[in-house]
């Protein structure tokens, strides 16, 4: 991977947890890109301050926010119940939702405490109220459109303004396009209250 440096995970200012170690060293990760290592992106995130990246494309973007996530929710005091959400990840397309999803599902798994849910258009709203509501969401991926949709459902049974409450982290991923897709009052309204904001971007 061309943008990899010499830099391994155990040279971050902060430690990480030994299970996201040993998560990384499975995924045949052993170094940082430039943008995992930057100063300016997982310390930061890690010091609960905003974080702002943009990198190019194909830079490991993704791990960047994905292990401070993990990171912050494992650190936190009180544990999260099932349907507290703890960190939201919005992205402009399904197909990037997908993508975050896996790569998210291959810490997760090794964090089973952890729920995680994908919401998405061209599935079912209703299942995915259901879906919440058995096995909960502390993360979240999801399309704003579907998002949006998600925050109207309380006669449904899906508190979602009521989940939020605990979010530690937000990102948006790719928010230019994000911005571009119209959804910028929605999103200003809801990061008000919100700490540990991240957006990233393409250069
Ligand atoms: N530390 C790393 N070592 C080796 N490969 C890595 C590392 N981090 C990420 N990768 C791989 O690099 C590729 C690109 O990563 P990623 O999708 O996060 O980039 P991105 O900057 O988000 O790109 P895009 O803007 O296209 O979404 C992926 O295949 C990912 O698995």
């Amino acid at each position: 991977m061309e943008h990899v440096t010499e830099g391994s995970w155990e040279l971050l200012p902060v430690p990480l947890y030994p299970r996201v170690l040993g998560a990384l060293r499975e995924l045949g990760f052993p170094y940082m890109t430039l943008v995992q290592r930057s100063p300016a992106t997982i310390p930061l995130f890690l010091r609960n301050k905003d974080v702002a990246a943009e990198a190019v494309t194909g830079s490991g973007k993704t791990l960047a926010f994905v292990i401070p996530i993990l990171e912050i929710l494992l650190r936190r005091e009180e544990k999260l119940k099932k349907s507290q959400v703890g960190a939201l990840i919005i992205t402009p397309t399904r197909e990037l939702a997908i993508q975050i999803d896996e790569v998210l599902s291959h810490f997760t798994k090794h964090f089973p405490q952890f729920s995680q849910i994908l919401w998405i258009g061209g599935r079912n709203p209703g299942e995915d109220v259901e879906r919440f509501r058995q096995q909960g969401g502390n993360i979240i991926v999801a399309t704003p459109g579907r998002l949006e949709d998600m925050f109207r459902r309380k006669a449904e049974g899906l508190d979602l303004a009521g989940c939020v409450r605990f979010l530690d982290v937000l990102v948006l991923d790719e928010a230019d396009r994000l911005l571009d897709m119209g959804f910028e009052r929605v999103l200003i309204l809801k990061m008000r209250t919100w700490k540990n904001f991240s957006v990233t971007q393409d250069s």
